[in-house]
């Protein structure tokens, strides 16, 4: 638990040390005020109550002007306090996302596809990280608070107030401790279910999804499904709070009896003792603020547990362990890839059986290669692992260009790639296009270069166009996105490139000239095409045809027709099919 102290301290300490001594000093102060205030109480009303002079009147006068001093600082303490947490909660908010979205970047891919990654990323955004350092700095401050409080009791002799108090300390903490383990246990057995309702609630607003769910008519069924789920998550919510606020209502009568108690036994003990009624009120004042505290510490402690269960949250997805991925460049050099892949076999995390299994082929340097076969038969999943995206379990994959060999998984921005899901980034036009290499962000020339080659030369001169109406900008149809997304490939000039079905939403004509560019844009550099148009497939160096994770056949065009199988069936039903 101490870690979570720990680590925000750094934490905020390096990102802004003044806020943060700042912070520190003025809720330490807070206790040092407060006693200050109470003893200051108890020496005005004592030399008020004995004074027989003009000069204890002045004493009285003195000590007034002080309780003032100090009850104005106690003020001042309290908005400097205000004032240094505000650019804190900021940090803390910036910080946790940053780490968050720093530690994405670098997990392998198959991991932030795996849901128990996903649950816990959601769980590790919910940590408040500036809440969980007020929390552990107000339980601090309570503690003191209430440790001087009871001592000033026991000073007194009213340890039996400070025992009932003591008890009623104790009493609180062991609620509110059920009430937070209870609440956070349903919120980590819910993450999923919380992810599941805010993928429904996107498909109801957004615009990619609305228009099909308005066609056929979804939203009553989508509608009832989030609410199902919302409802289940509720009830379970609710029968908890309810136990818990059941709780809370004993807890807070016999709470209120301890009080009236306590005053009781210290009318009783300052009728026997004595003591003057500076000391009376003071420890009334005691007590009273001891029965204010109370509560507040118990539920500052509560929060503050819960805050350490976020945090362990927020920790795990720190440490998972991350991708090799992005650590060695290759040298630049114009000869093409050589591709290498031995025995390779992969398996999705909670998949049962394997999605590829036992792929060997060489890819030479400057040959352009075609991947076919029938959906789901594993060829965007080989794309990817030769992308070094994911990591293979068994095999090797090396990539060398100019004599020096590196491990896909290792290597750092070697290819230029189109995806069938490509970012449709809803920003300008220039910033599409430079996705692709964004050092020629604003290289308008070689923007414009890679437009023409994509067949877009209308946005030339609209580089700086906003593109989607959410953002009050133009919208593109699903062919002009296609288009930009192969003009980022124009763009880099890296030794390998890869087209994963990059013309499924262009038309005919734009998907010839696609590929031709295809072909040219690959000159002599490596080229994988994934492609169902075995029309396209005739032009490359070697196709290999997948099924079920497997390659079955391999060779040209021309060699596989000779040899009657798969290829060639696929090849007929297709130019049957076209005409
Ligand atoms: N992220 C994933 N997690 C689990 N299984 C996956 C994932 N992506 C793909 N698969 C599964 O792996 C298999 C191969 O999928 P892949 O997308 O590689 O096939 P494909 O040949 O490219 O298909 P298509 O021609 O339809 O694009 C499929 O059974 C698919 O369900």
């Amino acid at each position: 638990m101490l870690e979570s102290l720990t680590y925000t301290s750094k934490l905020f300490y390096s990102e802004n040390k003044k806020n943060v001594i700042l912070y520190f000093i003025t809720t330490i102060l807070t206790v040092p005020l407060f006693l200050g205030e109470l003893i200051l109480t108890k020496r005005v009303i004592d030399t008020i109550q004995n004074s027989t002079s003009t000069f204890t009147y002045k004493e009285a006068l003195l000590l007034m002007i002080f309780l003032v001093v100090v009850i104005y600082m106690n003020t001042m303490n309290a908005s400097m306090k205000a004032l240094s947490s505000t650019s804190l909660i900021e940090i803390g908010l910036y910080k946790k996302e940053k780490l968050i979205l720093e530690k994405s970047s670098k997990l392998p891919l198959t991991y932030l596809e795996w849901p128990k990654i996903k649950a816990l990323r959601e769980r590790a955004k919910r940590l408040p990280l500036f809440e969980l350092f007020e929390q552990w700095m107000n339980c601090i401050v309570d503690f003191t608070t209430i440790g001087s409080l009871l001592i000033i009791l026991i000073y007194y002799k009213c340890s039996l107030v400070s025992f009932i108090i003591f008890a009623g300390l104790l009493l609180q903490f062991s609620t509110n401790k059920k009430i937070v383990k209870n609440k956070e246990k349903i919120y980590q057995k819910q993450s999923s279910s919380r992810l599941i309702l805010d993928y429904l609630f996107n498909l109801l607003v957004q615009r990619e999804t609305i228009q099909e769910i308005r066609t056929y008519n979804m939203s009553p069924y989508l509608k009832k499904k989030w609410k199902e789920i919302f409802k289940t998550n509720f009830k379970e919510i609710q029968k908890k709070i309810i136990s818990g606020e059941l709780r809370n209502i004993l807890q807070n009568i016999v709470i209120t009896i301890m009080n009236g108690s306590c005053v009781i036994i210290l009318v009783i003990i300052s009728a026997k003792s004595g003591n003057g009624a500076g000391v009376f009120v003071m420890l009334l004042k005691v007590v009273s603020q001891l029965f204010i505290l109370l509560p507040r510490f118990s539920t500052n402690y509560s929060s503050l547990k819960s805050s350490t269960i976020r945090f362990k949250d927020f920790i795990g997805f720190l440490n998972v362990q991350e991708d090799m991925r992005g650590q060695r460049a290759l040298p630049e050099c114009d000869k093409g890839m050589k591709i290498v892949i031995n025995d390779l076999s992969f398996k999705y995390k909670d998949s049962e059986k394997n999605t590829l299994k036992g792929i060997n082929m060489v890819i030479n340097p400057g040959e352009k290669i075609a991947l076919v076969g029938e959906n789901g038969s594993g060829k965007s999943t080989l794309v990817k692992i030769i992308l070094g995206l994911y990591k293979q379990k068994d095999g090797n994959i090396d990539w060398s260009i100019g004599g020096e060999s590196i491990k896909a998984k290792e290597a750092v921005n070697g290819a230029r790639v189109v995806f069938q899901d490509y970012t449709r980034l809803l920003r300008p036009i220039r910033e599409n296009i430079a996705i692709g290499d964004i050092k020629h962000l604003n290289n308008d020339k070689k923007l414009n270069r890679a437009l023409n080659k994509a067949e877009s030369n209308e946005y030339v001169d609209y580089l700086d166009e906003q593109i989607g109406p959410e953002f009050g900008g133009r919208d593109f149809s699903g062919g002009q996105w296609q288009r930009l997304a192969i003009s980022r490939a124009y763009l880099n000039e890296k030794q390998l490139t890869i087209f994963d079905e990059p013309t499924a939403s262009l038309d005919p004509k734009a998907e010839l000239k696609a590929f031709e560019a295809f072909v040219n844009l690959s000159d002599n550099k490596t080229s994988v095409i994934v492609t169902h148009r075995l029309y396209m497939a005739r032009s490359v160096d070697r196709i290999f045809v997948l099924e079920d994770g497997q390659i079955v056949e391999s060779g040209s065009h021309s060699e596989l027709m000779r040899l009657h199988g798969k290829y060639e069936k696929m090849y007929i039903s297709q130019s049957e099919l076209h005409g």
